[in-house]
């Protein structure tokens, strides 16, 4: 599979390069051809079908630099015989269109990720194309499908541990067929995947995402939403989407959801546990409707002749159906404005009068009809609700009474006058009371195993179509999370199935061995999850006098052009930090800053990251962290590509020794 090929070989690379010439030429063309359409559409001055004619031009240059296809396969059953695959379609304007490249999102395209032995599609034989930085086409790997033993390809292979520096990449390329059942799925399923580290979720959900706004036009009107748990993270994943071609995709951290210009402040994990509890619905709803009031007076119309009086009982049957419904209040005042002034339209045509609409949109917007309406519905901020249902403990025990207890209640009180991330997403309750938040077409929510009953409810409500939810029960490590793939179903309020992806394409075997038996204790329902790939020799401990000291001694005498990961417990990250830095050993503390020697990550946020090399210190003190420090061991057991070494001090926890 390399340049070094038998003649004959030589002979294929040089007819897929030039395969590859003509590929580029073709897009050169079409793309000059559209520039030219423009130029003559100009003329007519048909605005839109300029801007059309342009956009799409300009996509093509944005492609540019890529690789046009990644691989090529040959069928028996088709008229045609050899189909190349790559991230968008190319055709020869001089012949017709004749398609030179296939979208890897057509149907044709997907027998090239799912032709197995069990089943071939009618694949012969799937080729891949190796290409060197500067996109010249260097190798290919023939996979025949028929006999095959569906390990991985020697590419693939190479592509997976391929060293790693900056922002995560797409895999379109090597999709696996497990994943490509999922990345498929139509848009009316909302699907739950359980996976295992480095088993492709995050990566799943936003080529499903890129697979669906191709399939569904509409998507593009409606819009997608990438929900992440932090912006270190949303930075990590944010260049994935755009290499798909697809650049309208809105990324949110959690934390900005609901609110974007918030900062949340800290506060005691028994607290957000409360805040977080789907038992905080009813609560805010009690809170709500105390905020329900009813009109005292007539509510008397003097804009019509004759004058129309209506009665507080009329008002009050009129809205009887919407208080208490959860139709939002200004849906709901708009329903009883128009039920207003209809009843008023009859009250003058009995008197025979025929009013005219203008004349009822007047009387629409009367002083009366509106105050009328803003005493059931008063204008309130979400805020003013939250701030008294949480200081003034008469609100609080009227709305809560028999729902939290006296204890939970008394953590409730407000101590600090900033809102909590918990909080963030109690205004967002109360908010949907008031109106619909904005929603997405199709929302794909990334380590959902962390997320509390509210956040799921909020996220929920923002989908119109659809969502892809990914997590691993494992991996939880928040005080407020749901708890199970049934409770995250429950609280979404999406109609649901749950997926499993079992197979880590990350984590190499020799270190999942060594992670999965933490398993039994942090999730003992899950099975462990395996990897397609033996890296003998990747996993070491070494029992050191100091730690801090082993790590620069193990950097300096291992410098490597791979990344290097440094997991510590949260609290000690300053001080390991200062040591390294004394040693002339440059930090990062995030995946941002690449030109550093490591990047030193406290356990508490490396989840959804991974290096080529990782060094996890001191795994006894991660355990220490509280009760989720075996949760926190066994992601940062799971983050490396190649290699793990485990640096320690006090006595190795068990599981690690067996
Ligand atoms: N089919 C594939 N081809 C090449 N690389 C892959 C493939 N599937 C996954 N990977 C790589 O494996 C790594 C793990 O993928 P990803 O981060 O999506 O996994 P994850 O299930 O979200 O993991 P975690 O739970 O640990 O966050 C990524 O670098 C990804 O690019």
């Amino acid at each position: 599979m390399s340049g070094d090929r038998a003649p004959a070989g030589r002979a294929e690379l040089e007819a897929e390069r030039a395969h590859l010439t003509y590929a580029v030429d073709c897009l050169r063309r079409s793309r000059t051809e559209l520039l030219e359409m423009a130029e003559r559409a100009m003329k007519t001055s048909d605005d839109e079908l300029v801007i059309w004619l342009l956009r799409r031009a300009q996509q093509i240059e944005q492609d540019d630099g890529l690789p046009l296809f990644f691989g090529r396969m040959e069928l028996d059953d088709s008229d045609v015989e050899t189909v190349y695959v790559g991230r968008r379609h190319v055709g020869d304007p001089r012949r017709d269109g004749e398609i030179v490249v296939t979208d890897w999102r057509t149907p044709l395209a997907a027998r090239f990720y799912r032709a197995s032995r069990a089943e071939p599609m009618g694949v012969l034989r799937k080729r891949r194309f190796g290409f060197a930085e500067d996109g010249a086409l260097t190798s290919f790997d023939d996979e025949p499908v028929r006999g095959a033993d569906g390990g991985l390809s020697a590419l693939v292979r190479a592509e997976i541990e391929r060293p790693r520096f900056g922002p995560m990449r797409d895999i379109v390329a090597t999709i696996q067929p497990d994943q490509d059942e999922i990345v498929r799925g139509g848009l009316a399923d909302t699907l739950l995947i359980q996976g295992g580290p480095g088993t492709g979720k995050t990566a799943v959900g936003l080529h499903r995402a890129a697979y669906l706004l191709f399939e569904h036009s509409t998507l593009h009107r409606r819009g997608v939403l990438v929900v992440g748990p932090n912006d270190v993270f949303v930075r990590y994943i944010a260049r994935v989407l755009p290499a798909l071609g697809e650049t309208d995709v809105r990324h949110v951290a959690l934390e900005q959801l609901t609110a974007p210009k918030r900062a949340p402040v800290a506060e005691p994990p028994e607290v957000a546990r409360i805040k977080g509890d789907a038992r905080m619905v009813a609560v805010v709803s009690r809170a709500m409707a105390a905020k329900i009031g009813a009109p005292t007076e007539d509510l008397l119309i003097r804009e019509t002749s004759p004058f129309v009086r209506v009665s507080p009982e009329t008002v009050a049957d009129l809205a009887a159906d919407l208080i208490g419904s959860r139709v939002a209040w200004d849906r709901a005042r708009a329903h009883l404005t128009d039920r207003l002034v209809d009843h008023i339209r009859r009250r003058l045509e009995l008197r025979g009068r025929a009013p005219s609409d203008a004349e009822m949109r007047r009387v629409a917007r009367t002083k009366g009809v509106r105050a009328v309406v803003a005493a059931i519905w008063p204008p309130v901020k979400p805020e003013q609700v939250l701030r008294e249902l949480l200081s003034d403990p008469a609100v609080l025990a009227a709305a809560a009474e028999g729902i939290l207890d006296e204890a939970e209640r008394g953590l409730l009180a407000r101590a600090s006058t900033k809102w909590s991330a918990a909080d963030l997403y109690l205004l967002d309750e109360i908010s949907a009371h008031l109106r619909e938040p904005d929603r997405h077409g199709h929302v794909v929510v990334d380590e959902a195993q962390d997320l509390s009953a509210l956040q799921l409810r909020a996220i929920g409500r923002r989908c119109v179509d659809s969502a892809t939810v990914l997590g691993d029960m494992a991996q939880r490590t928040t005080p407020w999370a749901a708890g199970s793939w049934d409770a995250v179903r429950e609280h979404l309020g999406l109609a649901s199935r749950v997926l499993t992806l079992s197979r880590s394409y990350r984590v190499p075997a020799e270190v999942l061995a060594v992670a999965n038996r933490l398993l039994p204790l942090i999730a003992p329902d899950l099975p462990p999850t395996r990897s397609v790939r033996h890296a003998p020799g990747s996993f070491t401990t070494t029992h050191v006098p100091d730690v801090p000291a082993a790590l620069i001694a193990a950097i300096t005498a291992d410098p490597t052009p791979e990344s290097t990961g440094v997991i510590v417990r949260d609290d000690q990250r300053a001080q390991v930090r200062r040591t390294l830095t004394t040693h002339g050993i440059t930090v990062a503390d995030s995946l941002d800053d690449t030109g550093t020697d490591v990047t030193l990550i406290p356990a508490g946020l490396a989840k959804g990251l991974e290096f080529d090399h990782v060094y996890v210190l001191e795994p006894a003190d991660i355990i220490d962290t509280g009760p989720d420090g075996l949760r926190l061991l066994y992601i940062a057991l799971t983050r490396a590509v190649s290699r793990l070494t485990v640096l320690h001090t006090r006595d190795l926890p068990e599981v690690l020794t067996a």
